[in-house]
């Protein structure tokens, strides 16, 4: 049956899906947009933003624990319950919004997953739809893992919404989400366990600080295994059963809830892609610096779903914005490369931007590598920090910084500093002659540099 026809048809309302829309209708231009789960996507409704929520609690406690008998007193814990709520209430009304700021603006509306049926056209919700133009913004989703028992493994979506915290965890996976929720449990009162198959956690960030960060989390009690290859999860009575291999030797994890933090892959299956003749790799839709499928004009990808930089927010909501721009000024605005901040949101941070050791010694003839412990530092002798680290690295030539690493109380705030600092091209001299606020974790920018 002949359905619509639009001039936009966005799928996926998250941050990247949501900018374009927004942008395109505001333009005048007839839009649409699917989404086959609750509307608002991954950050909003289960994400960066309800996991900071219950981070903040156990940052409460940490800092308290920390100034124990140096002017604090008595024994705080944190309530799950009164947490989740808290988190609900931030929530709960995300996808009802999301939904009136899109129909206010004069967008239809879709329910259902679109599969393509062509170049310009889809099916939804049993209808053939026309689009001049196409945009898949559907984001990454929990990579499934072929194992035995594997339907008991849990997500990072039912972590984030469990009503009572189990006493026994298992991660399997230390990247961003396995060790940020790992801290996150334990402070509040799990006992934890995170399995990896690789031989460290977060190997996208500085293998010293990681190295620190790892130290500090088993003296918090998290217990790791690297190099654990899993090949089962059994139901018992009461626990589950995680089988693994590790040296040869199969060994056994027990606990009362599993979860895959193993990472996250483009959400693409249900599109059918190949009738619309969009090409993808792993890390997602093949696109150009236009951000347009490489392989059908009419299809523009944006947010984690497009193969370019890293699944995170800022750049998601960036991407759909240049998609917006291309639709409607006939491809003006490359992507480019941004230069891009992160941070795993363990306690301390462990933040990063630029270029690597490893990378600045492959690029540039020679660096300076400056590194050091800062326990010893005013800042985190004031809150009784015992990990506070840094390895900030300079182009030798032209003393610009290039790299910022740092595990510290707020290292996800000062971060965004030396991203500036990185962009403007600044100097070492340039970012010490800056006046900061003292006494601040940004003015020890100075001294690291
Ligand atoms: C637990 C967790 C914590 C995170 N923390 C951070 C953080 O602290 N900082 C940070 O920068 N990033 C973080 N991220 C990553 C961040 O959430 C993503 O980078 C961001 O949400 C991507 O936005 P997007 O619009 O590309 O995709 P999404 O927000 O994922 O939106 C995609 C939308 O498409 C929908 N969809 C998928 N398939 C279909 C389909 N077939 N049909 C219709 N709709 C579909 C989905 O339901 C979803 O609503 C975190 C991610 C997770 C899982
Ligand atoms: N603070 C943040 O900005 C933030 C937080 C959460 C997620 N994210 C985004 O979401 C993405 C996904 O995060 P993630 O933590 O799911 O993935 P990740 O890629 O960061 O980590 C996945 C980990 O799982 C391990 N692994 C893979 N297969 C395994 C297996 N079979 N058994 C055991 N271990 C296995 C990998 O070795 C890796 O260490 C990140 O790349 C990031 O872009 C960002």
């Amino acid at each position: 049956m002949e359905g619509k026809k639009f001039d936009v048809f966005v799928i996926g309302s998250g941050v990247a899906g949501q900018t374009v829309a927004l942008k395109c209708a505001k333009a005048g231009m007839r839009v649409a947009i699917a989404d086959n789960r609750e509307f608002g996507g991954t950050c909003a409704n289960r994400g960066c933003d309800p996991k900071k929520v219950l981070l903040a609690a156990t940052e409460a406690l940490d800092m308290a624990q920390r100034l124990k008998g140096k002017g604090i007193e008595g024994n705080l814990k944190i309530s799950w319950k009164k947490l989740q709520k808290f988190k609900g209430s931030f929530t709960d009304s995300i996808p009802a919004r999301t939904e009136e700021k899109l129909r206010e603006a004069g967008i239809k509306l879709y329910h259902q997953s679109p599969s393509f049926e062509g170049n310009q056209s889809l099916l939804v919700e049993g209808k053939k739809i026309k689009a001049e133009k196409i945009v898949v913004a559907t984001g990454y989703e929990p990579r499934k893992l072929s194992v035995k028992g594997s339907k008991f493994l849990k997500t990072s979506d039912d972590f984030l919404n469990l009503k009572k915290l189990p006493k026994k965890i298992v991660f399997v996976g230390a990247g961003y989400i396995g060790m940020e929720f790992a801290h996150m449990a334990c402070r509040a009162g799990s006992d934890v366990t995170v399995i990896d198959s690789g031989k460290r956690p977060l190997k996208s960030f500085d293998p010293d600080l990681v190295s620190e960060l790892t130290s500090f989390s088993k003296k918090m009690g998290i217990e790791f295994v690297f190099g654990g290859k899993i090949e089962s999860i059994k139901k018992g009575r009461k626990k589950f059963k995680l089988i693994y291999k590790k040296g040869g030797h199969s060994k056994e994890l027990k606990a009362d809830a599993v979860f895959n933090t193993a990472g996250r892959v483009p959400a693409i299956s249900a599109l059918d892609l190949a009738k619309g003749n969009v090409s993808f790799n792993e890390n997602g839709i093949e696109t150009n610096s236009y951000l347009q499928s490489k392989s059908n004009e009419f299809v523009y990808a944006c947010g984690d779903v497009s193969d370019n930089g890293l699944p995170l927010t800022p750049l998601s909501g960036r991407e759909g914005y240049i998609v917006a721009e291309n639709i409607l000024k006939n491809n003006q605005k490359k992507v480019g490369i941004p230069v891009i901040p992160s941070v795993v949101f363990t306690l301390p941070h462990l933040a990063s931007v630029g270029y690597s050791e490893e990378e600045a010694k492959s690029r540039y003839k020679n660096v300076v590598v400056k590194t050091n412990d800062a326990t010893k530092w005013f800042n985190a002798k004031r809150v009784n920090a015992s990990i506070y680290a840094y390895k900030v690295i300079l182009n030798e030539r032209t003393e610009e910084i290039v790299g910022a690493h740092l595990l510290g109380p707020q290292a996800a705030e000062t971060i965004n500093i030396m991203t500036m600092a990185i962009n403007q091209k600044m100097k070492a001299d340039e970012l010490q002659a800056t006046l900061f606020t003292y006494p601040s974790w940004t003015n020890d920018l100075k001294s690291m540099v």
